[in-house]
């Protein structure tokens, strides 16, 4: 039996009826708009203001989410350049009446800070006390 990792997770939401694709189980772009939602905390409070998303890297889907599972969604910062930060984000699901959990995406988000013209700003270091 797996169990959620040991940490608090960035995002926790119960997918519903109206988050399915047309079979009834949850759709993808739900659970992807879930994880960029955690990425862009994360690059947003450690770069102190606003941050977007330039790329999604190396997504899989391996298992579905049903509806009314707990979904957890947890997001690590893993790198920061000048203007970008990389996120490592993986969500879970948890069947509503039961223990065990499963991994069932993960991704890496690139975010790069933007000022109030929308231009790429640079980002504080990582702080290895935070991170
Ligand atoms: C269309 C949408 O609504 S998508 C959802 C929301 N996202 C957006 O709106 C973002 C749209 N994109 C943009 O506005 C622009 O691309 C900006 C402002 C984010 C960046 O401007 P650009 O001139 O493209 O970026 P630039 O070439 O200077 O690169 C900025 C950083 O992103 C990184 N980067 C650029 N392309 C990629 C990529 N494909 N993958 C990973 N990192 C990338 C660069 O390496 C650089 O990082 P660094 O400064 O840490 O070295």
């Amino acid at each position: 039996m797996s169990t959620l990792p040991d940490q608090h997770p960035t995002i926790r939401v119960t997918a519903m009826p109206s988050d399915a694709n047309p079979y009834g189980d949850i759709f993808g772009g739900w659970l992807m708009g879930q994880m960029d939602l955690a990425a862009g905390s994360v690059a947003s409070r450690h770069s102190g203001g606003r941050a977007v998303t330039i790329a999604a890297e190396g997504m899989k889907f391996h298992a579905p989410v049903l509806v009314g599972d707990e979904v957890s969604v947890y997001a690590t910062l893993v790198r920061v350049g000048n203007t970008s930060m990389t996120i490592e984000v993986e969500a879970w699901r948890r069947a509503r009446h039961m223990e065990d959990a499963t991994k069932v995406t993960q991704a890496r988000f690139v975010f790069v800070a933007t000022d109030k013209d929308r231009k790429p700003r640079t980002v504080p270091p990582m702080d290895p006390a935070k991170n």
